[in-house]
């Protein structure tokens, strides 16, 4: 009888470990992640989802393990300079350029790129379009969180490293960022997200990466 194979994970973190200034922060960590899928990583401050998702991003590197993508470990040359053009980061540094208008914050990632024409549809999705010839400095927090997403929209990459995506956004933002994680999923991209915030994300699988530092039991656990 003919068995067919199962097909790799896009994405594969084979027993990953991650150091950073001589501190273990991620210990052996596995997970597998096909096209459309979803992996949220949760767990208290201090936990590591930033560095893992770092990892990913190949701001760092692991310490022991490895991360494959396609079956290549993305640190090798040749594959990481592929792997990147994979990805769209998205942090807490908003990379916003105040004096450009809001429009010109999100063409100048796509030109960078060397795409163009999918700014403006990406802002209006993203409830920006009345905004899009003011500067950027006009923008509210959860307005810059927005431009940062339309920015995400706009480069259409197929990996996706979110961290905490929904801080300063209101309901209706939390719901847009919800609508475009879906909709790039039907499409077969992947979306990593760390956050600490509620999300809806279908079949997600969820990672809760355990506290580095237990805090001491305080007065208000001892009545507990
Ligand atoms: N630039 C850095 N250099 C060295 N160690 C760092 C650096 N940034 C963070 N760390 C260490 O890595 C650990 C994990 O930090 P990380 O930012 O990944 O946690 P996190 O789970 O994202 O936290 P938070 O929920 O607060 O955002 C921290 O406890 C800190 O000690």
């Amino acid at each position: 009888m003919f068995i067919r194979k199962p097909p790799l994970p896009r994405m594969l973190l084979n027993n990953v470990s991650c150091m950073r200034n001589a501190q273990l922060i991620l210990r052996n960590i596995n997970a597998s992640v096909h096209d459309g899928g979803a992996l949220v990583l949760t767990g208290a401050n201090g936990a590591g989802k930033s560095t893992f998702l770092r990892m990913l991003a190949c701001f760092s590197r692991p310490s022991a393990g490895e991360i494959l993508w396609n079956g290549h470990d993305i640190t090798k040359s040749g594959v990481f300079e592929q792997y990147k053009l994979q990805l769209n980061w998205l942090s807490l540094k908003d990379a916003v350029k105040e004096k450009f208008t809001v429009l010109d914050n999100v063409q100048w990632f796509e030109v960078l790129e060397g795409k163009s024409g999918k700014s403006k549809a990406a802002l209006e999705l993203m409830g920006l379009g009345r905004l899009i010839n003011e500067k950027a400095r006009m923008l509210s927090m959860g307005q810059r969180k927005r431009l940062q997403l339309a920015r995400v929209v706009a480069l259409d990459r197929p990996i996706w490293l979110l961290d905490e995506p929904s801080v300063a956004l209101d309901t209706e933002g939390v719901k847009l960022l919800e609508h475009i994680i879906a909709e790039h999923r039907k499409k077969g991209g992947i979306v990593f997200v760390a956050t600490h915030l509620p999300i809806q994300i279908d079949d997600a699988m969820i990672l809760r990466l355990p506290e580095r530092f237990p805090r001491r039991k305080t007065m208000v656990d001892l009545l507990d």
